[in-house]
C-alpha cells in the first residue's frame, strides 16, 4: 500500500448541460512517504484542481483517495475537517494569503486554534515560534509584526510556517514560488526540501517552473487537459522527454523561463 493512492480521479465543474466540464477526467496516480512529486502542465490543465481536491477544498465527482490507509472519499465532513490537519497548503500570493489585519503570532496560531491541536496559551505560543524558527524567521522579532511590514519572502515564508504548525504529512505547494524573483525563489525551494528531509514532509509541487522541479521533486507528472499523459523520475522527463506532449510542454516552459530571465 501505498502513503497516497488516487483511484479515477474525476471533477466536473459547472451546473447546467450546457456549462458542465469535466476539468479532472481520470487521474490515478500514487505517492510514497516523504516523496516530493511535481505536478506539471498547461494553463488549465487541472493541476490546482488536484492541490485543492487533496487538501479538501474540492469535492471529486468520482474516485477515491486513500491517504495513509483512509478514504478521504469516504468520510463525513467533520471527519475530513479533522483530518485535515495531515494536509496543507501553501499558496501562490504571499499578498493575498495572510489577512492584513491579523499578526504574524495570530496567523501562525490561527490553525492550531482551528485544528484544536493545543488548547494551553502558553504552550501554542511556543509551537509557533518553533514554526517561525524553522522557516527562519526570528520569533522575537516577527510576532507582533502585521503582514504589511514585511517583505514578499517574509511573508511567503510565514504561509509556510503556517502551513507547517500543525506538523502536517503532506503539503500541496500551488505556484509558492511564483511570485518571488529568481534567489528567492530558490530560498523557499532549499527551505522546504529542509523540512521534507528533517521532518519527512511530502509535497504535491504545482507549477510552471521547470528549472525549480530540478534537485527538488522525485517525480514529476504531466497533465493535459484533465488527464496524465506522463510521469517519471524528474531528470528523466526534463531531459529526455519521451511523451510529444511532454517534449512540446518543456520546450513551451522552458523558452517561457528563458523569456523572463
Ligand atoms: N470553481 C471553478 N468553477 C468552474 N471552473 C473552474 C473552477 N476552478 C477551476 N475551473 C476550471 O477548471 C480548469 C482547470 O483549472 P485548474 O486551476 O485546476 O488548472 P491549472 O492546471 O492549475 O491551471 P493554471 O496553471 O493556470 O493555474 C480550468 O479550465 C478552470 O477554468
Amino acid at each position: 500500500m501505498s502513503f497516497i493512492e488516487i483511484e479515477h480521479l474525476m471533477k466536473i465543474y459547472g451546473h447546467s448541460k450546457s456549462d458542465k466540464v469535466a476539468v479532472l477526467k481520470d487521474v490515478s496516480f500514487t505517492m510514497e512517504q516523504r516523496e516530493i512529486v511535481g505536478l506539471i502542465g498547461a494553463s488549465g490543465a487541472g493541476k490546482s484542481t488536484i492541490g485543492k481536491i487533496l487538501a479538501g477544498l474540492e469535492m471529486p465527482n468520482k474516485g477515491t483517495i486513500r491517504f495513509d490507509g483512509h478514504d478521504l472519499t469516504k468520510m463525513s465532513g467533520r471527519e475530513r475537517r479533522a483530518f485535515s490537519k495531515h494536509i496543507a497548503m501553501i499558496f501562490q500570493d504571499p499578498y493575498e494569503s495572510l489577512s492584513p489585519r491579523m499578526k504574524i503570532r495570530e496567523l501562525v496560531e490561527e490553525p492550531l486554534i482551528i485544528q484544536q491541536i493545543e488548547r494551553d496559551k502558553q504552550k501554542r505560543l511556543n509551537i509557533v515560534r518553533e514554526a517561525l524558527q524553522v522557516v527562519s524567521l526570528d520569533p522575537d522579532k516577527y510576532l507582533e509584526r502585521y503582514p504589511h511590514e514585511l517583505s514578499g519572502g517574509e511573508r511567503q515564508r510565514v504561509g509556510v510556517a503556517r502551513a507547517f504548525v500543525c506538523k502536517p504529512k503532506l503539503i500541496i505547494a500551488d505556484e509558492p514560488t511564483s511570485m518571488l524573483d529568481t534567489s528567492l525563489r530558490l530560498e523557499l525551494i532549499a527551505l522546504l526540501k529542509s523540512m521534507n528531509e528533517q521532518y519527512g514532509i511530502s509535497y504535491v509541487f504545482v507549477t510552471h517552473d521547470i528549472a525549480l522541479t530540478k534537485g527538488f521533486c522525485d517525480r514529476i507528472i504531466v497533465l493535459h487537459e484533465g488527464e496524465i499523459v506522463d510521469e517519471g523520475m524528474t531528470d528523466d522527463v526534463i531531459n529526455n522527454p519521451t511523451h510529444p506532449f511532454t517534449k512540446a510542454l518543456i520546450h513551451a516552459l522552458l523558452t517561457l523561463e528563458g523569456a523572463h530571465e
